[in-house]
């Protein structure tokens, strides 16, 4: 068998890195290798070397091939020698954002082989929803890179900051003929920092990427929509006593919240600030709440609404809109209902639920509010987000179950 001509590693053998970006690398011509912790899927991904994604639109069911990947294990020193390889131009990760720092070391020692090896450059793009996700990886990736190495990677080493959407919860193993398949919405969109790119031999076309040299604008529609919507959604579908994400957004007091948080809150904020179309932003707006309301994506609460520390930073889908739309007098009076909801948000085999809790049972509300939004206590921010946090803590029917 001939060997193909170019590879990319995608570290993150899970949702999106099957459901998303390993099928478009693949399409692109790639040779894909999965790089994971997780052993047996890198030994399944070996056994086959292919798999289905099954694209689940409310409407149809359509099924792709993914074959022409392969996997790694990435704490072995394998995945290091397929830095070395000259095949590989493309390094992609969808791991977390609080794993990026974990796989700084592996992707530090792999630049060192490359270049041993004069490899020749290559790109990598982190793939996590976060803003300038690839800036926060090379930052931990430099701290483990002697100074000749660190020379290298400037002249030859992209980092490319991105925008990643397409909604890929886990899939039920029941609609499945093996573990590796996924089950994805039709929906997706994946913009990457042209300027950043480095040229790799010849370059290539990445199917179904756009190209931007004005991503932040991108980032934070995604970001303080997309993903501020489907927080909100969690956090208030969670105290409704629902178990996914279209049935919360089913539910007329939650849609109208978060209707609103994004029309007439972060959403106006954005559109002012970037000079989007207003009318072209509603429709994507109308959009995005469609996709929450698939049901046959079965997205689960307790995935939408992980890690709700991550989702209160400043900056992140919940603050960063609401911090935005202060800035241009706009209400915040929705976003301060989905931040309150994230405050009673209980979920015992989340450790960041957990620490958020016991934070709040130590210090109170007040304090714990002041302390993680930054909205001073006396603030009318402030004021909102506690007044909201204590109306909700009458509707949560879970807490009156207990
Ligand atoms: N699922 C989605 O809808 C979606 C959409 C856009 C962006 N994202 C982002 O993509 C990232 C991954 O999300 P996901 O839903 O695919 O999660 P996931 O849990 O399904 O996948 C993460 C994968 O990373 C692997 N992993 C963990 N530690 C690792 C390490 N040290 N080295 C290599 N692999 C490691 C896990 O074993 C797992 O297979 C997150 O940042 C998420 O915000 C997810
Ligand atoms: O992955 P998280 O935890 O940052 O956010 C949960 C979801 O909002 C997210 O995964 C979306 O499904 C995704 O961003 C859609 O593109």
């Amino acid at each position: 068998m001939s060997q193909p001509e170019r590879k990319a590693i995608h570290f993150g053998a899970g949702n999106i890195g099957r459901g998303f970006i390993g099928p478009l690398l693949v399409d692109s011509g790639y040779h894909v290798v999965f790089a994971d912790v997780n052993k047996d899927i890198i030994q399944k991904l070996n056994e086959q070397n292919s798999y289905e994604v099954l694209i689940l639109d409310e409407e149809s069911e359509q099924r792709a091939s993914v074959s022409d990947v392969s996997g790694v294990v990435s704490t072995s020193d394998d995945i290091v020698q397929v830095f070395a390889d000259p095949a590989v131009d493309l390094v992609t990760t969808a791991v977390g954002p609080q794993i990026l720092e974990k796989i700084a070391v592996t992707i530090a020692q792999g630049l060192h082989a490359r270049r041993e090896a004069d490899a020749g450059p290559l790109n990598i793009i982190a793939c996590e929803n976060m803003i300038n996700q690839t800036t926060t990886l090379r930052n931990h990736v430099y701290e483990h890179l002697a100074d000749d190495d660190k020379e290298w990677v400037e002249e030859n080493i992209g980092f490319a900051n991105c925008s990643v959407d397409r909604i890929v919860p886990p899939f039920d193993p029941k609609d499945s003929a093996t573990p590796l398949d996924v089950g994805v919405e039709g929906f997706y969109e994946w913009v990457v920092d042209e300027k950043a790119l480095r040229r790799t031999r010849p370059d290539v076309k990445l199917k179904g990427v756009k190209l931007t040299t004005s991503l932040d604008a991108y980032i934070e529609r995604k970001l303080f929509t997309l993903n501020c919507g489907h927080a909100i959604t969690a956090y208030l579908g969670f105290l409704k006593g629902y178990n996914t994400i279209d049935e919360a957004i089913r539910d007329e007091d939650i849609r109208e919240t978060v209707r609103k948080a994004l029309l007439n809150e972060g959403g106006a904020a954005l559109w002012k600030k970037h000079n989007f179309d207003e009318d072209e932003y509603r429709q994507y707006v109308e959009k995005t709440m469609e996709r929450f309301a698939n049901p046959r994506l079965k997205d689960e609460i307790v995935r939408v609404g992980r890690q709700p520390l991550r989702k209160l930073a400043k900056g992140d889908r919940l603050l960063g809109p609401a911090y935005m739309a202060r800035e241009y007098s706009l209400p915040i009076d929705n976003l301060a209902k989905g931040i309150a909801a994230a405050f009673l948000y209980e979920m015992p085999d989340d450790k960041q639920s957990v620490e958020l809790q016991k934070k709040v049972e130590k210090d109170g509300i007040e304090h714990a509010v002041a302390e993680i939004t930054g909205f001073d206590k006396g603030s009318k921010e402030h004021r909102k987000v506690v007044d909201a946090y204590h109306a909700l803590s009458k509707i949560d029917v879970r807490r009156s179950q207990c």
